[in-house]
């Protein structure tokens, strides 16, 4: 796959298109980066962004994983010994999806966010912005927001000024962080800083058809044993021939396509035999069209994730 193609598959935006164009034809290794809140479960929502952290590592760029215990202690999800130990068990997870360790850096947010320089552009920041801005900004992302705390109005500011210290030429995330991202872009030059490219993935759907959350039991974790698959892949919303906000689908599409170009779908003869399909829009027309049967779709949905989550079961089982 060329690498243009393979930089910018299955994103829901670029920030800008131009800019990203750009900085690929002109900067040797630029670096992108992600930061995760530390979770009980890495499920493969997250693992979207973890995707596209695989596709611009091996378009040349230099990746920073940021561990961010600070902020989950802001967002109200638990002490900071609580989430630093997460940390260590979510970046083994990182690893084991196919990042590379030797190009890949690891950072916890408590590591520099506690310097003078890191704080002075913290307040600096404050005064840039609006109590209202901070506050929209953590609406899809913040928890608790009907009474939000101070701690998560200086949540999306440090996002911002991480964009700047780490040096960051693009910042990856779910669509959810795109108005902490928007925040960053524009205010981070009033402080001296570049505005960062940003590249959105979708918000991939969870088994019950609503955003995929650890905290809605609805997800397929990446340590989920193959019992587990099989169990919630059994009671997953897919009704027939419908392809909008369809799950099972959407799992052949972030999930299956980027990493087979063709799969077998098994069926026994009486219901027409196995099908070989060669990429996500032949499986979608199909399956729009009544020629697949849902119980067949969540069959082969079952196999693939089992056959993709084995190596990495393996390495966290092993460490
Ligand atoms: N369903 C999803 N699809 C795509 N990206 C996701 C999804 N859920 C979370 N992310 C991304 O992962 C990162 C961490 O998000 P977050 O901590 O909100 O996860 P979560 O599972 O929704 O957690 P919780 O529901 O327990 O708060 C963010 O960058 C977000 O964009
Ligand atoms: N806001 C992100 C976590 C994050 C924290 C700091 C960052 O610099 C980047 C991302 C989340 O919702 O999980």
């Amino acid at each position: 796959m060329e690498q243009e193609e393979l930089i910018k598959r299955n994103l829901q935006e670029i920030v800008t298109e131009e800019e990203l164009d750009e900085l690929v034809a002109t900067k040797n290794r630029p670096t992108a980066y992600v930061g995760y809140e530390p979770s009980g479960k890495i499920h493969m929502g997250h693992v979207l962004t973890v995707n596209k952290l695989i596709d611009l590592q091996r378009s040349g760029f230099d990746i920073i994983v940021l561990l961010a215990d600070i902020h989950a202690y802001l967002n109200q999800k638990g002490s900071l010994e609580e989430v630093r130990e997460l940390a260590e068990q979510n970046k083994r997870c990182f690893l084991a999806l196919g990042l590379d360790p030797d190009k890949t850096k690891f950072v916890f947010g408590s590591d520099f966010q506690l310097n003078h320089d890191y704080m002075l552009n913290v307040l600096k920041l404050t005064q840039e912005t609006s109590l209202n801005r901070a506050k929209r900004s953590m609406d899809e992302v913040g928890r608790k927001m009907d009474d939000p705390k101070v701690s998560q109005m200086v949540y999306p500011i440090m996002q911002a000024v991480d964009i700047a210290m780490l040096e960051v030429d693009v910042a990856v995330s779910g669509i959810d962080q795109r108005k902490i991202h928007m925040l960053a872009r524009e205010e981070l030059p009033d402080v001296g800083y570049r505005s960062p490219t940003c590249i959105h993935t979708p918000i991939m759907l969870g088994l019950d058809g609503v955003k995929m959350s650890s905290s809605k039991e609805n997800y397929i974790s990446v340590d989920d044993t193959e019992d587990d698959i099989k169990r919630k892949m059994k009671k997953a919303y897919c009704p027939a021939e419908t392809v909008e906000d369809n799950p099972v689908l959407e799992i052949f599409k972030y999930h299956v396509f980027p990493r087979y170009d063709e799969i077998t779908l098994k069926r026994p003869e009486k219901f027409g035999g196995n099908l070989e399909i060669s990429g996500y829009q032949e499986l979608e027309e199909q399956f729009a069209s009544g020629e697949i049967h849902p119980m067949d779709l969540k069959n082969a949905a079952t196999e693939y994730m089992n056959d993709l989550l084995k190596p990495v079961r393996k390495i966290l089982t092993e460490a």
